[in-house]
């Protein structure tokens, strides 16, 4: 791969171990994957930053790259961290994670990145334009960020995501290239979709058909309400399936209106009613009650948690509150927004929580004692068994709040 002449000082250690590393790394994913060259980058997002998914040795490495002052050199983000940054007492977060997952964030923080723990940090202030170069490691921001805003990123890991945010650059290759963002699948989507969970249940199929090939979209009924957190669900669901980085949606996303996509060569497929039936049954793992109702897989955005508002107000769930937990977790952005609507207020005195900074996904739930546990989210359900031991009760955002009464 070719480097700069300053890219091959940083290379060869003159700006210390830490750069060193780094830019090693970015090179050997670079000729790995048949990069020529490093390209700059407007943002990155980092992953890997709860306890539950790095462990000790996570933290380790952590403090091993922030012993020496090195900065990142690009603005960057944080994914979700295993627990509310403000409110873990309250939660009730094991006292010795809090303690660990504190100790991450100093490392982050002494690195210049921001702590403002979320996968949407497209609703959150880190907000690429359109056809700028990234390196982000969120996989469901990865694909929202490639397909409803048309920026370009791989699917980083946590390291290489890390590693261009102090470099400032990502190699050249995989979707910062244009012949590699053409669709191998067309989705006519025939059966109409109402809720969010709907478009969850739809990633959910398609991703595992597609797998880490680039799906374009034909919904026959178009996308009704709100558009973007539909596809935020979509998005999020495809990548968890499969490992769908990109999609595209006709008539929607930025390539398809500028006429950038080429469908002629692409299999086709048909997505019926009754194909999204069998796969809500697939997602729905138990009858049980719930213990714990999270709502917000990626994390919600403001309009997502008025509709939990309006579902508490429409059935007077003040006098008598929720029977089980509530999770609504967003970012501490827009749950800033929220307290000032008065949502916050709502759906705590309905005995629900706004939860900033983690998930139902990567918080300790399973320490924490929840099982059964609902969401209308299409990777949450994808996720939850494996990652959390958990039993899943999907459905749409008004029949997980049901499930709760
Ligand atoms: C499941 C996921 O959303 C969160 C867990 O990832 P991590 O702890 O940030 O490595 C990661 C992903 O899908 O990219
Ligand atoms: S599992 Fe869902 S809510 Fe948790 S970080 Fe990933 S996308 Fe966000």
């Amino acid at each position: 791969m070719y480097l700069t002449k300053e890219e091959e000082k940083i290379y060869n250690g003159e700006y210390g171990e830490v750069l060193e590393m780094a830019m090693n790394l970015l090179v050997s994913l670079g000729d790995i994957y048949g990069a020529e060259r490093l390209i700059d980058i407007s943002s990155a997002q980092v992953s890997g930053v709860s306890y539950k998914t790095i462990g000790e040795e996570g933290l380790n490495f952590l403090r091993d790259i922030s012993k020496d002052d090195v900065k990142v050199s690009v603005p960057t983000t944080l994914n979700p961290a295993g627990m509310d940054l403000s409110r873990y007492e309250e939660l009730n977060f094991p006292r010795n994670f809090v303690k660990k997952q504190l100790d991450i964030i100093k490392c982050f923080k002494k690195m210049g990145v921001e702590i403002g723990c979320t996968c949407t940090p497209y609703l959150s202030g880190n907000i690429p334009i359109y056809g700028d170069h990234i390196a982000w490691a969120e996989s469901s921001a990865v694909s929202y960020a490639n397909s409803v805003i048309g920026a370009r990123t791989n699917r980083e890991g946590g390291p290489s995501a890390l590693a261009s945010a102090l470099i400032g650059k990502t190699p050249l290759y995989g979707y910062h290239l244009d012949e590699n963002r053409m669709p191998s699948y067309t989705v006519e989507v025939e059966a109409e979709l109402e809720d969010i969970s709907d478009y969850g249940i739809l990633g959910s199929l398609v991703g595992r058909i597609v797998k880490d090939e680039v799906p374009y979209f034909v919904f026959k009924n178009g996308i009704s309400g709100d558009k973007y957190s539909k596809l935020k669900a979509l998005g999020a669901s495809l990548a968890a399936s499969g490992s769908v980085a990109l999609y595209h949606v006709e008539g929607i996303t930025p390539e398809c209106r500028m006429n950038k996509i080429d469908i002629d060569i692409t299999e086709r497929i048909t997505v019926t009613k009754e194909d999204l039936e069998e796969e809500y049954h697939r997602l729905n793992t138990t009858e049980e009650k719930p213990d714990l109702i999270c709502i917000g897989c990626p994390h919600c955005s403001l309009e997502e948690i008025k509709e939990v508002v309006d579902f508490i107000v429409k059935n007077n769930i003040r006098r008598t509150g929720f029977k089980c937990d509530l999770w609504v977790c967003t970012s501490i952005h827009i749950k800033v927004i929220a307290d000032r609507m008065g949502y916050t207020e709502v759906i705590e005195r309905a005995g629900g929580k706004v939860v900033c900074d983690t998930c139902m996904v990567v918080a300790p739930i399973e320490e924490m004692g929840y099982k059964n546990i609902a969401t209308n989210s299409g990777k949450a359900a994808t996720y939850l068994p494996n990652f959390c031991g958990s039993n899943v009760i999907y459905g749409s955002t008004s029949e997980v709040l049901k499930k709760g009464l």
